[in-house]
């Protein structure tokens, strides 16, 4: 494969690279650096046309392409990921402004174990069967949908795209993939992968251009049949909004504003260690990162200080440098969003205990788009700083005194994505994940991700789940046939 990171990106439509219809094209920024780092195109509802009919023509030698050889297929596309890691780093970090070695370490290599992962898993998909005593029997078909839509965000842009795609496409389904207008490049270098892997022209079609056009075109298009999509609840709930009318089927992974609950009794060291993490893996821009971090008061005054120490000594900086612990936020637009949102903390009443400014970091990142890790106090649950989605690295810290009081707290938001509650006290850790309000608990570790497990929220973090046989049943159709004895 071609080991250049490309300048002027194109569709991928039935196994050609082709520039949009309309001929226009919109800006790529390197976070890291504020410059434009290349075009991609501004797809529009003729594009998606276009890919639809191929995805079309495609489906029907797809839909019953035997297992064995969408196996071989998507387990090459993984191989293949996996040979050109370097190249999708590097296109994965320039993109984003996360850290080359966070990018090599978990990015890159989820993209190609999400591939692997499905390509076995459809190996092993197998459907009910139901016995009427001895009248009759039902026995289950799962059946690929048809064309279908995949629209995924800016923040773990390979990892989340392919997320999607893998389950799709093994379960016998033709494409339509949108990546984020402001990460495309790792999607598109994704298109050279599955040509070079000999993924059938027209299975996957991937489009570049921005929610309100490309993504529009391709939630609205009547032949697209189920839509996949993670982001922001905003855009999730205008998708449902234009998909459940046409009874579409959806699978929506949204934000999160989730809740950290450290009791005093839990491992410390652990404790410390992972919550850094999960306040500020990748800037905080993870759907999963605590972002409320609720701490009994025995332990709070404690917390607080070892906390800000470790948080002061993240290293803020060039993306391209080990040394670097935060990377750059991912967009000039999402920079402003997360810095108004430190300032409305502060209008709140909220004490900045470490961070707050923006870093710009000296040589060729001076104007690119930093923040400092950011820890506050003293916002009640009630305020906006603790009620919506910041996606940055900002973290809030409240005391509770009792059990009652952190599932209280825990459960005051509109979303319900994840949870972590540190305890060795395991019969509170089983009775306290039981009662909060999410669909994932992570009980002594954060983002310990075992891909056969239902992933996805609950209230307004989304619909349906992801991961394991959840994703096949969400791309397939079932369909029961009876036969009387
Ligand atoms: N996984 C998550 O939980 C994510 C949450 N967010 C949240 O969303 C906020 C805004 O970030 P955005 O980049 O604007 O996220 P977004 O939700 O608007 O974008 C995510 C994806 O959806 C597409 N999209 C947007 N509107 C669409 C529409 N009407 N129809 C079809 N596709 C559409 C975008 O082009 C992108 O590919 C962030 O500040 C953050 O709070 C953003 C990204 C991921
Ligand atoms: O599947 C995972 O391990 C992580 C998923 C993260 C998101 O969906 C997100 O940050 O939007």
């Amino acid at each position: 494969m071609q080991q250049d990171i490309p300048w002027h990106l194109e569709n991928f439509i039935g196994g050609s690279f082709i520039g949009p219809l309309s001929g226009n094209f919109i800006d790529n920024f390197n976070p890291a650096t504020g410059e434009v780092s290349g075009k991609i195109p501004d797809s529009n509802e003729q594009d998606v046309a276009v890919a639809v009919k191929a995805a079309q023509k495609a489906f029907t030698t797809w839909s019953v392409t035997p297992l064995e050889k969408r196996f071989e297929i998507l387990n090459r596309i993984a191989e293949l990921i996996d040979d050109n890691k370097e190249l999708f780093a590097l296109a994965e970090s320039n993109d984003n402004g996360k850290p080359l070695w966070l990018s090599r370490k978990v990015d890159i290599p989820r993209a190609s174990a999400n591939f692997r992962f499905f390509a076995t898993g459809i190996m092993h998909f197998a459907a009910e069967s139901h016995q009427m005593e001895d009248s009759a029997i039902n026995y289950t078909l799962r059946q690929p949908i048809g064309v279908v839509g995949c629209i995924s965000p800016w923040n773990l842009p390979l990892y989340l795209f392919t997320w999607k795609i893998a389950p799709a496409l093994a379960a016998g389904n033709c494409v339509i993939a949108k990546p984020s207008e402001v990460t495309p490049l790792t999607a598109f270098l994704l298109g050279r992968v599955v040509k070079e892997a000999g993924l059938p022209d027209g299975v996957l079609n991937i489009l570049h251009g921005t929610g309100p056009v490309t993504g529009e075109a391709i939630i609205q298009h009547p032949a697209i049949k189920a839509i996949s999509f993670t982001g922001s609840t905003r855009a999730g709930a205008r998708i449902a909004s234009v998909a459940a009318p046409v009874f579409k089927k959806l699978s929506l992974e949204l934000g999160g504003k989730n809740p950290n609950i450290i009791f005093a009794d839990c491992d410390w060291e652990k404790m410390m260690n992972t919550t850094v993490q999960s306040s500020f893996a990748n800037q905080g821009q993870i759907c999963l990162c605590g972002s409320r971090i609720l701490v009994e008061a025995s332990i709070y005054d404690k917390f607080k200080t070892e906390f800000v120490e470790r948080v002061k000594a993240l290293k803020v900086g060039d993306p391209m440098d080990e040394k670097s612990k935060q990377g750059a936020i991912v967009s000039k637009v999402h920079f402003e969003k997360v810095m108004g949102c430190i300032e409305k903390a502060k209008e709140e009443g909220g004490t900045i205990l470490v961070g707050g400014q923006a870093v710009q970091p000296e040589g060729r990142c001076a104007n690119g788009w930093f923040i400092q890790p950011t820890v506050i106090e003293g916002v009640g649950p009630d305020t906006v700083t603790n009620q919506e989605e910041i996606f940055g690295p900002v973290v809030t810290i409240q005391k509770f005194n009792t059990e009652e009081e952190a599932l209280q707290l825990a459960n005051a938001t509109q979303y319900g994505l994840a949870a972590t509650i540190w305890t060795s006290n395991l019969t509170r850790a089983h009775r306290v994940g039981a009662r909060v309000e999410s669909g994932i608990i992570w009980i002594n570790c954060w983002l310990l991700r075992d891909l056969r497990t239902p992933f996805g929220g609950v209230k307004n973090s989304g619909v349906g789940r992801e991961g394991g046989w959840e994703a096949l049943r969400f791309f397939t159709e079932a369909k029961n046939i009876c036969v009387q004895l």
